[in-house]
């Protein structure tokens, strides 16, 4: 459903003529009907990508097939093709959910009395209808960014686009947005979404890719790229100073694959914590450190990146 090869863009950093390279050569498969996630730390190239799949922007380099359409050759096309909602949405204070969808609807060349039915039928669907005739200003967070996604979709849409739909909701409007995106999946579109939730994407997409430094570092389902991280991870919570000599102590011990600064203490990858955890413990006892908690996880997508780039997303 959208293919990339090699989409490239940089930005005129303002400074000497120098450039930032945003995106520096990602290819994507994303398939039809799938929700995809794209993943990655802040700066990663995640808004700029996604801007130039939008039509928003003009890439630089490469090439892109957005459902069936040549992003370079023919845009236009593209845009009736996609829904894009930007980070933080568009609606205005002072209008109504149903004006905003009308208007919307009427941007794409609809006629009047089907823009009226089809903005009907999307307060329905979005479950929006309660609060349809009052301005967007008096909505809550979730409430607001429900509209944002029918905007988005008023076109029915083949592919959607959603550039960090659940940044700065509390928990259950998250779960609700969440819900709509499901359910946009099971009337067959195709769902592009940016997230700094990690555990969000994890639980809620199909596949995901993970960016750093506008490339693409790995790219699958969320289960197969953590099976590729064997093993349990074991978090060590730690006093402030302590998480150096606490390393020093443990390195070496044959059951410990790798460990890493985590925060307030250590992150210790290795094949069976629960058998593993006496002996560091006994360990970390003989150095005089006593940890202040231990706690045995599975692995993260945020370990797998961490693997990978020897950062962590949630930390960057
Ligand atoms: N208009 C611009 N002019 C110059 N540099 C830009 C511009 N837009 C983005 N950048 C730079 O390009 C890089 C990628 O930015 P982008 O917004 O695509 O990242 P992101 O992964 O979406 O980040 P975030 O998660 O913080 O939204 C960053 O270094 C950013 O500072």
């Amino acid at each position: 459903m959208i293919e990339t090869k090699g989409l490239r863009k940089s930005y005129p950093s303002g400074k000497h003529g120098r450039t930032v390279d945003a995106v520096r050569g990602i290819d994507l498969d994303v398939r039809a009907g799938e929700i995809f996630g794209f993943l990655g730390p802040n700066g990663a190239g995640k808004t700029t990508t996604l801007r130039m799949l939008a039509t928003l922007i003009r890439p630089d380099g490469g090439a892109a097939l957005i459902a069936g359409a040549d992003l370079l050759a023919d845009p236009a096309e593209v845009r009736r093709r996609i829904g894009y909602v930007a980070q933080g949405g568009g609606t205005a204070d002072a209008v109504s959910g149903r004006e905003e969808l009308v208007m919307q609807a009427r941007m794409y060349g609809i006629r009047k009395a089907d823009a009226l039915r089809q903005a009907e039928d999307a307060l329905k669907a979005f479950d929006l209808t309660e609060f349809a005739d009052r301005h967007c200003s008096t909505y809550s967070g979730g409430q607001r960014r429900r509209v944002d996604i029918a905007l988005g979709v008023i076109h029915s849409p083949k592919v959607l686009f959603l550039d960090e739909p659940t940044v700065g909701l509390d928990p259950a409007s998250r779960g609700q947005v969440w819900a709509e995106i499901q359910r946009l999946r099971t009337e067959g579109m195709t769902v592009v979404v940016t997230t700094h939730y990690l555990d969000e994407a994890d639980a809620l997409c199909d596949r995901v890719a993970i960016v750093d430094h506008g490339r693409v570092v790995v790219e699958g389902t969320p289960e197969a790229l953590k099976r590729e991280i064997s093993g349990d991870v074991v978090l060590l919570g730690l006093a402030a100073g302590e998480a150096g000599p606490a390393a020093d102590a443990l390195r070496g011990q044959p059951y410990l694959h790798r460990l890493e600064p985590g925060e307030d203490g250590l992150r210790l990858y290795l094949d069976d914590g629960a058998a593993a955890i006496p002996q560091l413990l006994s360990v970390l006892n003989a150095a005089g450190i006593v940890p202040g908690t231990v706690q045995l996880q599975r692995p993260s997508l945020d370990d797998v990146f961490l693997a990978r780039t020897g950062r962590s997303i949630e930390q960057s």
